[in-house]
């Protein structure tokens, strides 16, 4: 039975990896009801999300492309709380939902990465203008929070630090969206690190990674076998400090994704990173 605390759910990328376990978290959750599936894959249309998600039974919801009247239904619903759209799409779609969303008074909450400084930045302005809450999160597992919160207070004492991320090889954008916000993390402490020893060359291209903020080094790998990684090591004369963080399931970023369904209607602008709303 849904009531005015019943929170409607949208979910963009339903067909995908991540969209599947947002379908079954979200329909095992008392207080939400989904009432779209929305992926642009063509075999995938029309098919019942829930049994596409491999729930023993149906949710009569079938996937769709149709974003804007999936948005206008869902925006004229008067009998619950304001709709929620999870996105779990693609870097190429994502600021385009995004916008269109908010523009329906429909809340975002994106785990997609690969959005520029800049397009965050005018979604950050538009949810602002809209005083519509927005959460974008690059990594929606606690254990990922804690290695950020872990990085920051070691790069309190160590000048020298390279982060490497590990993902499956379908993964769109490099470096991970995860890498980007821990290197941001560490450069917001205002210090630069990594301080040159020598004059160094590449003999091949990216040998030394890319170059973040701050002289942090960001490290891509991708393989099939592989699900999300990622280690910050730290080095100062004599000793290594390594940070890991191994992923060996999607089921393990499901309670951040509906923690952040909760959160984002009592939001009115952008809110960046998981560690803001735990
Ligand atoms: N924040 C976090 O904690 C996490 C974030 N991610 C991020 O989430 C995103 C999705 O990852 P993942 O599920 O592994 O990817 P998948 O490729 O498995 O799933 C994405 C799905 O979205 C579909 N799609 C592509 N474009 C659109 C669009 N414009 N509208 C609707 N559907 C679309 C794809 O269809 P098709 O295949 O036909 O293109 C596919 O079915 C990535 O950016 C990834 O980095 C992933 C894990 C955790
Ligand atoms: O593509 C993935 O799989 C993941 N993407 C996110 C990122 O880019 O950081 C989060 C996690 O690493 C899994």
């Amino acid at each position: 039975m849904t009531n005015q605390s019943t929170i409607p759910v949208i979910v963009n990328g339903a067909a995908g990896k991540m969209g599947r376990e947002v379908i079954k978290a979200v329909a095992q959750a008392p207080d939400m009801i989904l009432m779209g599936a929305l992926d642009t894959s063509p075999e995938h249309q029309d098919k019942d999300a829930g049994e596409l998600a491999g729930l023993s039974e149906p949710l009569e919801v079938p996937i769709t492309n149709q974003l804007e009247p999936m948005l206008g239904y869902v925006a004229g619903e008067r009998q619950m709380a304001p709709g929620v759209m999870v996105d779990f799409t693609h870097p190429d779609a994502v600021y385009d939902n995004v916008r269109s969303a908010i523009a329906y008074g429909i809340r975002p909450v994106v785990g997609t990465t690969g959005l520029s400084a800049e397009q965050v930045q005018d979604l950050t302005d538009f949810a602002e203008k809209a005083s519509t809450g927005c959460l974008l999160i690059p990594n929606f597992s606690i254990g990922m929070v804690l290695l950020q919160q872990a990085a920051v207070n070691a790069s309190k004492y160590f000048d020298h630090v390279e982060i490497i991320e590990l993902h499956h090889n379908q993964k769109a954008d490099a470096p991970s969206g995860t890498a980007i916000q821990t290197a941001q993390l560490l450069a917001e402490l205002g210090k630069t690190f990594n301080p040159p020893q020598v004059e160094e060359t590449e003999k091949l291209p990216g040998a030394r990674g890319s170059l973040a903020d701050e002289g942090i080094r960001i490290h891509s790998v991708r393989l099939p076998g592989l699900i999300a990684h990622q280690e910050v090591i730290f080095g100062a004369a004599g000793q290594i400090y390594t940070l890991r963080h191994d992923t060996s399931d999607r089921s393990c970023y499901m309670p951040g994704v509906l923690l952040a369904i909760r959160k984002v209607n009592q939001l009115k602008s952008l809110v960046y990173g998981l560690e803001k709303i735990l």
